[in-house]
C-alpha cells in the first residue's frame, strides 16, 4: 500500500523544547483567532448555573448538587470515566432540564453567545430532538425552540461585538429507532437553519447500517450527513459509515489510525480504508479532550490528531461537549499547541479545513474563509511578529 510521501505539515513534530521548537501560543491570541466548530452537542454545553436555574424552574429534582461550581466539576469528573457509555450517562441531567420550549431556547441562545465569546465565527451545533419530548413537546416544537434560541443568541453575540453563524444538525440516537423521523425533520427544516443529520450514542453493538433507511432517504434528498464513527468502536464502523451510509464527514473517526502502520523508518503505510478517507478528503471531526475522557486516546501528546495532521488527512478540531469536558475551542487548541507545537498557521489550516467541510452552501463557506478567517489571521500574524 502507499507509503507517505510529500511535504510534511508544520504540525507534524511533537513539541520538543530542547530542540528549540515553537513556543506555545498565548491564550489571548488563541481566543481572538477566528475558529470554526463542526462537532458540538447542545446538551453537552450548558452553563452549570443555567442547569441549576432550569432544574429549579422546571421541577427537575435529580441533580447531584445545586451548587453551580460543584456541579461543573461533577460533570467533568463523572465524564472522565474511560468509557463512552459511562460518559453518556451524565447527559441525563442536561437532557432532564431541557424539556420545555423556554429552556431549549435559553440553552441554544447561551450556546451561541458562549461560542462567539470564545472567538468561534462559525459553528454547527447538534442535538437529538427525540430526547426532549418527555413532557409532551412535539418534535417540531423542540426543533423550532432551538432554532429560535440560536437566532436570538446570534443577535446577542453580534450586539456584544462577536459575530457568529450557527447551523443546526439534528441527531438521531443510534440505540433507538426514530432515525427516519429525524431524517424527515432535517428535510422539513433545511431552509430554516438545519444543515444536516447525525447519529450519536453508544457505538459498540449499534452499527450505522442499523439506520440505513434514514441515510438512503437523506441521500435521495441531497442532504448532508455526518456519523459518529470510529470513537468507541473501530474500523468496521468507519467502513460502514463511509461505504454504505454515504457520510460527508466522520464524527471523531479517530480509530482510522488502526488502518495505518508506522514502519521502522518512521514512514506511514496506509491501508485501503485510511487511503480512501484521505483521498476523498473526508473530514474528521476530532475532539481530543473527549477522546481522552472516554479512553479513545491516552493523552494529548499521543492523540492520533498529531499523526493524521502530519499525513494531511482533512483534520478539524472540535469540542464535542464543553460541559462534560470542561473545554472550549480555545482550550482544545491550547492543548494541541502544548502537545505538538501548533502555531497560528496550524490553527488557520484547521479552521479553513473546517469551513471547507461545513454543510452551508459553498459561496457562504468561501465568504467566511476569504472575508473573515484569512484577514483576521493575517492581522494576528502581523501583530505577533
Ligand atoms: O462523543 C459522543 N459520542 C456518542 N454520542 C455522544 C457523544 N457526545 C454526546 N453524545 C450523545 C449524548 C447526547 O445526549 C446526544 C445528542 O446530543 O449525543
Ligand atoms: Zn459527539
Amino acid at each position: 500500500m502507499s507509503v507517505e510521501t510529500g511535504p510534511v505539515h508544520p504540525a507534524s513534530a511533537p513539541r520538543d523544547p530542547a530542540a528549540g521548537s515553537r513556543a506555545v501560543l498565548p491564550a489571548d491570541v488563541v481566543r481572538r483567532a477566528p475558529k470554526a466548530l463542526l462537532h458540538d452537542h447542545l446538551d453537552g454545553g450548558l452553563r452549570p448555573q443555567t442547569i441549576v436555574e432550569l432544574a429549579a424552574e422546571t421541577g427537575y429534582g435529580k441533580l447531584p448538587t445545586t451548587d453551580a461550581e460543584e456541579l461543573g466539576r461533577w460533570f467533568v469528573e463523572a465524564a472522565d470515566s474511560g468509557s463512552l457509555v459511562r460518559y453518556l450517562e451524565t447527559f441525563a441531567h442536561t437532557v432532564g432540564v431541557m424539556q420545555t420550549p423556554e429552556a431549549l431556547a435559553r440553552v441554544a441562545s447561551e450556546c451561541a453567545q458562549d461560542l462567539a465569546a470564545d472567538g468561534v465565527v462559525y459553528a454547527e451545533v447538534r442535538f437529538a430532538p427525540e430526547l426532549h419530548v418527555e413532557r409532551g413537546l412535539a418534535l417540531t416544537e423542540v426543533v423550532e425552540a432551538v432554532l429560535a434560541g440560536f437566532r436570538e443568541g446570534e443577535a446577542a453575540a453580534a450586539a456584544a461585538g462577536n459575530s457568529i453563524r450557527v447551523g443546526t444538525l439534528l441527531t438521531a440516537m443510534r440505540t433507538a429507532a426514530r432515525s427516519r423521523e429525524i431524517a424527515e425533520l432535517v428535510v422539513v427544516y433545511r431552509d430554516r437553519g438545519v444543515v444536516g443529520f447525525d447519529i450519536a450514542g453508544a457505538e459498540a453493538g449499534f452499527p450505522p447500517s442499523r439506520h440505513q433507511d434514514a441515510f438512503d432517504y437523506l441521500r435521495g434528498e441531497s442532504c448532508h450527513i455526518t456519523i459518529h464513527a470510529g470513537e468507541a468502536f473501530g474500523l468496521p464502523s468507519i467502513h460502514e459509515a463511509v461505504a454504505f451510509c454515504g457520510c460527508d464527514r466522520l464524527g471523531h473517526g479517530v480509530r482510522i489510525v488502526d488502518d495505518i502502520t508506522i514502519e521502522p523508518d518512521g514512514s506511514a503505510t496506509l491501508g485501503r480504508l485510511a487511503r480512501y478517507v484521505r483521498d476523498q478528503r473526508i473530514p474528521l471531526e476530532m475532539c481530543p479532550t473527549s477522546n481522552i475522557q472516554t479512553g479513545a486516546a491516552p493523552s494529548y501528546a499521543e492523540h492520533p490528531i498529531g499523526l493524521l495532521t502530519r499525513l494531511r488527512f482533512r483534520v478539524t478540531v472540535n469540542t464535542d461537549n464543553r460541559l462534560m469536558s470542561g473545554t472550549s475551542m480555545s482550550r482544545e487548541f491550547l492543548a494541541l499547541s502544548e502537545a505538538f507545537g501548533w502555531g497560528l498557521d496550524d490553527m488557520r489550516w484547521v479552521t479553513i479545513n473546517a469551513l471547507k467541510s461545513a454543510f452551508i452552501p459553498f459561496d457562504e463557506r468561501l465568504a467566511l474563509i476569504e472575508q473573515v478567517v484569512k484577514p483576521r489571521y493575517a492581522a494576528l500574524a502581523a501583530e505577533t511578529l
